[in-house]
């Protein structure tokens, strides 16, 4: 079954209401999706994985991708898409200060792309459902940098620039090689295999009960 952005948005809140916090949705949908890559590549140990996250909590996903792809031994670097002061969200927030205390994984933030290695993989945590308009900077930058290299790419949720209710893309959209959605797919995503490579829907966590009134 497909859902709405909106029903997604909806179900979200009303399962943190019912103490399922979002904080939670999240650890989950992080973990989901290192499982998902782990397994197709096999090991990911001493891989030089780069993760780009935006300040919303496609990002924090990315944060928490980043935690457990470090466990298992790659080596992350985190760009952050701004300042942490501009991190929207508390769970956001919360998992950027772990990596804080993390040396294992390397945090980089602003709008310069010159990294001292070259990425195996490349994670796209910059935006999900809460994509509106034009893409503007740094994300539109970020989203071109990871167009131009030949690696593995990976997005969280959808490929950024993709607008996971219509399927229409904004003015640039990330390339991927594979994609996991949260809970159930949105409408748009599969329309776009030619963005999003394999999709997946990974369950992370959220009662059914709370679909009760909007599914
Ligand atoms: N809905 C759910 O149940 C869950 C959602 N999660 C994640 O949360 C994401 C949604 O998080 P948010 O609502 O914070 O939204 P996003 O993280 O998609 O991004 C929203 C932020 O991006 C900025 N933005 C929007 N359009 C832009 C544009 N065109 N150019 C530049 N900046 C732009 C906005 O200022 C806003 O702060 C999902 O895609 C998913 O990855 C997960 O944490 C798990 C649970
Ligand atoms: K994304």
């Amino acid at each position: 079954m497909e859902i709405t952005v909106d029903q997604m948005y909806r179900i979200e809140n009303k399962g943190h209401d019912m103490g399922f916090l979002k904080k939670f949705m999240m650890e989950n949908a992080g973990a989901a999706s290192v499982r998902r890559l782990v397994d197709k590549l096999g090991s990911v140990e001493s891989k030089h994985i780069l993760i780009f996250v935006g300040l919303g909590n496609n990002g924090g996903d990315g944060l928490v991708m980043a935690r457990h792809l470090a466990g298992y031994g790659a080596k992350v670097t985190v760009m952050l898409l701004g300042t942490p002061e501009k991190i929207k969200t508390e769970e956001s927030n919360w998992n950027w200060s772990i990596l804080q205390k993390m040396p294992s994984v390397k945090l980089t933030t602003g709008d310069s792309f010159n990294f001292d290695f070259k990425p195996d993989v490349i994670v796209d945590g910059i935006l999900g459902t809460g994509i509106s308009g034009e893409i503007r900077e740094p994300y539109a930058s970020a989203i071109n940098f990871i167009n131009e290299i030949d690696c593995y790419k990976f997005a969280v949720d959808v490929p950024s620039g993709l607008d996971p209710q219509t399927g229409e893309t904004a003015n640039i959209c990330t390339k991927c090689d594979m994609t996991v959605t949260f809970h159930k797919m949105k409408q748009g995503i599969p329309k776009r295999k030619d963005l999003t490579g394999e999709l997946y829907v990974e369950k992370i966590g959220i009662p059914p009960e709370a679909e009760e009134g909007i599914l």
